[in-house]
């Protein structure tokens, strides 16, 4: 797809959002991006690549510090159900995690500072993989970003639930740890007529779906707080022939590593328990696993206390609670000060929803708020 007349970084998120496609195949969405850059003004910027993703500085006028800004980049394998003219064309896959918006903000705001200079140094992160496997941690150690590291980074995601103008944030976590969840069962398949001389793995997982979820009722303190969500169940090859293989595929949440290690102890133990029960075989691989997204107390009650003291016009701030999304910019956030905020977006339709429509009118609403934030804080003194 290539750059057209653009007018505005809403039509900029339609043509991202057309293009959705999956961690470290954002090879579109990477070309679309490049040949964005290559149309600005290039006294102030430098782009570099890493794998799928990029990076680019805008070097300041008189550099004291360095702030950066991440957006995420892939896809997610949901056959869209919007309304939209502009509808992904990427048969089942489709942006339902806000990350086009996210590009787009981020391009706003580069785009701002590259025709205004800046005292400060900024990288701009576009980063793959935000829903897996996980691209923040290598990104963070490539070769690529070591001389453009910020001193601080700042990140956004959109929020269904919130008005436009809503800014939803808190110190602390904000995000809980993740870690994605494969169980696979392998037992004896058969005839179904002669169950007696098989090993169901159908029924199997479906006993090991139910028990799972005692795991948060019964195992966590009530007064902390998890999740254990089985998002794909696969088993059998037909309806007459007893299941010899069932795989069950979800994702755990928690506001603490302790709790994770005792959530997966208990999976450890319910999956024992199966195999005995069954007289199958099982195995757990825990897939890619996330840092909570915990802000730094300092900048974000400095952000905080920033728009409700600048009265940000159109904007209106809210201290939120955590919620038990996941996010790998959690890996950012333990090498490097900053915070992540919500921004409202107004759809019925949640996130990783076919039908997520966000309102739009947010993606000029967190590009002048970012300008503004980042040319003040390149105004304080250091
Ligand atoms: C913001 C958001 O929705 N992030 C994803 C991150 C997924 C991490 C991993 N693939 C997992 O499923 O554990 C989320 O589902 O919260």
């Amino acid at each position: 797809m290539s750059v057209q007349a653009i007018s505005s970084f809403a039509a900029i998120r339609r043509q991202l959002h057309q293009i959705p496609e999956p961690g470290f195949q954002e090879f579109k969405t990477q070309r679309f991006l490049l040949d964005y850059f290559a149309s600005l003004p290039q006294e102030r910027i430098e782009v570099r690549t890493w794998r799928t993703g990029i990076l680019v500085n805008v070097r300041g006028t008189n550099p004291q510090r360095r702030y950066g800004y991440r957006a995420d980049m892939d896809g997610l394998p949901i056959a869209e159900d919007t309304g939209y003219d502009f509808r992904s064309t990427h048969p089942g896959f489709m942006h339902a995690c806000g990350h086009d918006l996210h590009m787009s903000i981020g391009l706003g705001v580069l785009t701002h500072f590259a025709a205004n200079p800046i005292r400060d140094d900024l990288t701009f992160i576009f980063q793959p993989a935000e829903e897996g496997p996980g691209g923040a941690k290598p990104m963070l150690e490539a070769e690529e970003l070591r001389d453009w590291m910020p001193d601080e980074i700042f990140a956004l995601h959109i929020a269904p639930e919130y008005p436009v103008g809503t800014i939803a944030t808190k110190p602390g976590i904000l995000f809980a740890n993740t870690s994605e969840l494969f169980i696979d069962l392998k037992g004896k398949g058969g005839h179904a007529a002669f169950p007696h001389n098989a090993n169901d793995m159908v029924i199997a997982a479906c006993q090991l779906v139910g028990q799972l979820q005692t795991v948060i009722s019964r195992n966590v303190n009530p007064l902390d707080s998890a999740v254990i969500t089985i998002g794909k169940i696969e088993g059998g090859t037909k309806q007459n022939i007893i299941a010899e293989n069932a795989r069950l595929e979800g994702t755990i949440r928690t506001l603490s590593a302790e709790t994770m290690s005792l959530v997966k102890s208990r999976i450890e133990a319910l999956v024992q328990g199966i195999e005995a029960g069954f007289g199958c075989r099982a195995s757990i691989d825990y897939g890619s696993n996330y840092r909570q997204v915990f802000n730094e107390a300092k900048l974000t009650g400095e952000f905080m206390d920033w728009i409700r003291g600048t009265q940000q016009d159109r904007v209106q701030l809210i201290e939120c609670t955590e919620a038990m999304t996941g996010e790998d910019f959690g890996y950012f956030l333990e090498d490097i000060p900053g915070f992540m905020f919500w921004l409202g977006v107004n759809t019925p339709y949640g996130l990783h929803h076919a039908k997520l429509e966000p309102d739009e009118a947010a993606i000029d609403v967190a590009i002048g708020l970012l300008s503004r934030f980042l040319t003040w804080k390149s105004e304080q003194p250091v």
